[in-house]
Parts: C-alpha cells; structure tokens; sequence
C-alpha cells in the first residue's frame, strides 16, 4: 500500500486555527445542544442529582438555584488537602478569587468532576490546562460584577486624590489636619486605561463624566468601541509615559504578569498615580514600593495582591502613599447576586450537557451553530467508531483526514464540533479516556494523531450546512480490505437522510445504510441465493435482521453487502458467515 500524506492539510482546517482549547459524553453529550433560555428546563434533563461543592461565600439567589436541582456543600476556607479529598465526591466546584483549583484537585477529582464554575471573571485561580487535559469543563460569570469593579475603580481613584481613608483615620484618631491632606483634582487630568475591556470601558464612561482626559492601552480592543466612548487607543509606552493616572483592567495571563516593573516605572511621568482593581500579579510589587520610594509613583490604590491576603508587613500596604481594600471590587449585593445567579446556571447547564455562553476552555459556538450542526454530530461519531473498527489489529493509527462536502462558503462552516466528534468516535473505542469537546484536541495530540480537513465546496443552496462527511484513515492495514479506496486509505462517508445518520460509502463502493445498532459487512461475488443463505444462518441464531444492502461495481461482480442486526451475532454464526464460499472477507461492527 503506497504510504499517503496530507502534509498540506496537517492542520484543523481554516476556521480551527482560532480554536481555543477545547466536551462531553461523561456528562450525557455536555456541550451538544445550545443553552435554552429558561432553567427550569434543566430539571427534565438530570438522570441523578449532582453534587455541587461551593467553596466560597455564594449570593443566595445562586445557591437557591443550585439547590433545586443538586446537593450542594458549602465548605469554606477548605485547605488544599480537604478540598483534594472532598473533589473525588463532586460533580462540579464553584469558586471565587480565594480557592486555587490546581492540577491536583482535577487528578483528585478521578474523573468525576465535570464542570468548575468561577462566580467572577478572573480565571487566573483555575489551571486551566489541567481542566482541559481532564475533559473538566471550566465557566465563568463575566457579566455580573463589570460594574461593580468600575464602580470601585472610581471609587478607589477618588480616595486616593483626596486622601480620603487616611483622612478618615486620622479624624478618628482625634486630629484635625487639613493641610496634611490637600488632595489633587482630576478634571483635565490624563488618565491612561489599561485593558479596555468591560470593566476597563466603565472606568473610561465615569472618568470622562468627571471630566478626565481619558486614553486607553489594549492591544486587541475594537477601534469602534474606543470610538464610541471618545477614547483614544495608544501604545503602552505612551499610555505610561503621558498619563497622570493609569487604572489596570487587564486580567493576568503569562503575557501581563508583573507588566509593571522596574523598567515601565522608569518611563511613567513623575508623579504618576495608580489605581488596581485587575490582579495584583500584573504589578511587581517591590517595583511599585521602589517607584513610591523614589516619588515616581505619588500614590498607588489597590484591591488585589500577589499573594491574597497580603502578608501582615507588607511594605506595599504599609506605605503611607498606599490605600487598599481586601479585593471588594466585586463586592456589592447586585454584583455578587448576579455573579451567583449567572454562574449557577452555567453549571447546571454544562452539568445538564448545553453550553453556555460562559464557558472558558471549550469552542465557543454560537446557539445557532450547535443547534445548525447538532444531526451532524451524531453522524460525525458514528463515522469514527465506524473507521477506527476496520482499522487492522496493530496498525498504527496517524493520520485521518476529514472531508466536509458543503455549499457553504468555508468561512460560515464551524465544524470544531464535528472534529471533536470523530476523534471521540476514533479513540474511545480503543481507550479508556473519555473524549469531549473540552479534551479532544488535548487527547488527539496526545496519541499522536494528525487530522487534517478538507472543504470541498458543492454547487447547490447553502441552506444545508453539510451534504457529505467523509473520513479517510492513512498508512494503516484493514481488517476489511474492501474499505481501502482506490486511493490507499480506508475511507468511510456518509450524509443525513431524513435528519438520520446514514452510511454512503465503505472504500469505493456506494451504498446506503443507516448508521443504527450492529452492522455485518460483507464482501462477497454478486451472486443469487446468498442473501437468503446469511439471513438463514443469523435467523437460526434468532439474531434479528434489520435491513440489508448491497453496494455492487456491476452485476454478478463483487459487491459489499450490509447487513443490521439487533442482536450481536455469537461467533459461531459470525464463523459460519465467513465460511459461505461467496464471502471473501466480512467484519463485525457495533456503531
Ligand atoms: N477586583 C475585583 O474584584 C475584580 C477584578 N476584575 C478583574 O478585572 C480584569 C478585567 O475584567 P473585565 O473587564 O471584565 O475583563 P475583559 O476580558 O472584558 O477585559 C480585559 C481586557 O484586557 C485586555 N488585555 C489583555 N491583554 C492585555 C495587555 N497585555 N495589555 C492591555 N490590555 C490587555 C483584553 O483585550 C480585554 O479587552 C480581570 O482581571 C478581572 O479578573 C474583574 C471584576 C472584579
Ligand atoms: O471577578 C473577578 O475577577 C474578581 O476578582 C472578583 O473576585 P471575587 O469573586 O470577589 O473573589
């Protein structure tokens, strides 16, 4: 056999590049259907109550919500040790800032624990490729607490202008010192955003109603949103070495850690005054202290912390220059009942096998495509267990190539899912792992297998996403050596018929099975009578013939011929099959 390669096809195919990591049939088939909007249809969806770990205070209308559908424990200020031994015993985990959900609570979990939750935004606390490689799906709840992060970031601005905690402790302590705490005004003041994001866009809306000169560094932020609140994008180097105020709201990745150090402090303007209500690890805070030292940094207001709660002679929160709160940014009754809410439903969802919108380390598809490509899945799978079954015992497996036949302009076809589907359908059966929409990129590179995918764009209406599917497996030998193509791999299509996966071509041969229960292919020399004599042999076994087709190259020449059946043929009656002197070879396949 004449060894293939797709080198120019070894990637996922234009639209995956973008692919972030990436669900589940552990949790029914978790990210297949599209979240429905109202949660009270969860309920009709769980086979068993799941347990739901919370281990930080949660709003109470969350924790209601949760409760109606699942047995939750709320166990706080957990050690790492407790909170490893408690995960094996939980189906999902929700989270604030103050639990580090590392690689050991998921390799505690053994497999169990499916969905962690994150009732905030920042995901910096949650490892987020160890969720992955475990197929744990991750979500969060990014929309509830923008504006109270924004408000606080005004809040803590205007403190530290006008001294106000130092003010305040001073008057408390008995003394009256108005000339100690002159403050500075912001009107006409430059201050530089950085990360303008949601909350990051808050602060700049305020700062301008307050009359600020307001600009803002993000490197991936859309013109037209800076565009519509009046605020100019600018270089890092020239948000920091111009601005008055810089407020942080960018989260904290490899890229941003400690992006405020020696060397950013040394551009900024003297004078310069902070305010960061992001994460503590985007400033390196010996940095911050020698710039509030040297007076390059007049003043620093902050919420969060390398290490939280910081330690009790942090020369950082000492600093008479410093004022600080204990990480309150999202700390108001709105945001943290909006945070509990939001992220409730996003884990009974993902618990419940829909995906929401939240969700952090999976492929973010729209409602409309998973609902658009939901009979594709199905078929995808089916597909794979299919190919991977003919696959000769000791064959390496490589190299699989997926061909989408579609009308659709390649851009407006998303077929991560489908992607997923097959390589679920290729590896569980010979594995013990459990493949999703999270893992399955993680598992495929794992075992070494490239896929490759090709669009082959159809004349017809774009209305039907996909006409055909079909999978090729490269360099292997076969078990059924009918099922290699002419071109050397063992090729496997197959479309939707009346939204029903159906199987259309096994290597060169057309035919036309539905992809249901147990399958017998045959390959046989066309002839009459043999029909009749493998339904009489697997009748006398009372194994139940479903359908049965023939796929011929012409009249009275070989032909594959399928057969369904309910029940699984013992090996006797397989045996018998083989040994009809019309059949050359015939293998057993359970879909
Ligand atoms: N203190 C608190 O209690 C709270 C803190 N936060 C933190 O605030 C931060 C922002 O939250 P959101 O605005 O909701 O997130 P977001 O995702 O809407 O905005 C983050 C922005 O940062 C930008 N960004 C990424 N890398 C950057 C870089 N190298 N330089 C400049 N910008 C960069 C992104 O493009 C994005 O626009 C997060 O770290 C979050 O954890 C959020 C809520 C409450
Ligand atoms: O949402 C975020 O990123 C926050 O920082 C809020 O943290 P918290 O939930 O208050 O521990």
């Amino acid at each position: 056999m004449a060894a293939t390669s797709w080198p120019s096809l070894t990637f996922t195919g234009c639209l995956n590049k973008h692919a972030p990591p990436s669900v589940s049939s552990r949790i029914k088939n978790l990210p297949l259907r599209p979240a429905k909007s109202n949660s009270l249809i969860i309920k009709a969806f769980f086979h068993a109550r799941p347990t739901i770990l919370v281990t930080e205070k949660l709003g109470e209308p969350g924790l209601q919500l949760l409760k109606r559908f699942a047995n939750v424990d709320c166990s706080y200020n957990l050690s790492p040790e407790e909170l490893c031994t408690k995960i094996s015993l939980c189906d999902a985990l929700i989270v604030r800032s103050g639990t580090t959900v590392s690689r050991e609570v998921f390799e505690s979990s053994g497999g169990r624990l499916k969905v962690v939750g994150r009732a905030g935004v920042g995901i910096d606390n949650v490892d987020l490729s160890a969720a992955t490689e475990h197929g744990c799906l991750v979500v969060n709840a990014p929309n509830s607490n923008t504006i109270a992060a924004a408000e606080h970031g005004m809040a803590l601005l205007m403190a530290m202008a006008r001294n106000i905690p130092q003010a305040n402790a001073s008057i408390k302590q008995g003394k009256w010192q108005r000339n100690k705490y002159v403050g500075v005004s912001l009107l006409g003041k430059k201050l530089a955003i950085m990360g303008f994001g949601k909350v990051g866009s808050e602060v700049a809306r305020r700062a301008k109603g307050l009359g600020m000169n307001v600009m803002a560094h993000d490197p991936y932020a859309p013109l037209d949103r800076a565009r519509a609140i009046g605020v100019k994008l600018v270089s890092f180097e020239e948000a920091i070495s111009t601005a008055d105020f810089i407020s942080l709201h960018m989260p904290l990745t490899p890229t941003t850690s400690k992006m405020f150090n020696n060397d950013s402090f040394s551009k900024m303007k003297k004078g310069i005054r902070i305010i960061n209500v992001a994460r503590g690890g985007v400033i390196d805070e010996a940095a911050l202290v020698s710039a509030l030292d040297s007076q390059i940094v007049a003043q620093a207001a902050l919420d969060v912390f390398m290490e939280e709660p910081p330690p009790k002679d942090s020369k950082l929160v000492l600093h008479e220059n410093v004022i600080v709160t204990p990480h309150l940014g999202a700390s108001t009754t709105e945001a943290q009942e909006g945070v509990a809410l939001e992220v409730a439903e996003a884990v009974l969802r993902a618990l419940n096998g829909e995906l929401s919108s939240t969700v952090v380390n999976a492929p973010m598809l729209s409602a409309e495509v998973l609902s658009e490509l939901e009979p594709f899945v199905a078929l995808s799978e089916k597909l794979g267990r299919l190919a991977v079954q003919l696959v000769a015992g000791g064959s390496d497996m490589k190299l699989v190539k997926l061909t989408y036949g579609s009308a659709r302009n390649p851009n407006d076809l998303d077929t991560r899912v489908l992607r997923a589907m097959v390589i679920k359908g290729l590896i569980e059966p010979i594995s013990s792992v459990s493949v999703n929409l999270i893992n399955y990129n993680f598992i495929a590179k794992q075992r070494g297998l490239i896929i490759a995918e090709e669009r082959i764009i159809l004349n017809g209406s774009p209305e039907n996403p996909i006409e055909f599917i079909q999978l090729q497996i490269a360099n292997v030998e076969s078990n059924f050596a009918s099922s290699i193509s002419d071109s050397g791999e063992i090729t496997v299509e197959g479309k939707l018929k009346d939204g029903k996966p159906h199987l259309t071509k096994v290597g060169s041969f057309e035919v036309d099975v539905s992809l249901e229960g147990c399958i017998i292919l045959c390959k046989q020399v066309d002839q009459p009578g043999l029909i009749g004599k493998v339904g009489s042999i697997l009748g006398q076994e009372k194994v139940n013939v479903n359908f049965m087709t023939v796929g011929r190259i012409a009249p009275r020449r070989q032909a594959v011929m399928i057969i369904g059946v309910d029940e699984d043929p013992s090996k006797e009656v397989l045996k018998k099959i083989g040994e009809i002197s019309a059949i050359e070879e015939f293998v057993f396949l359970k879909l």
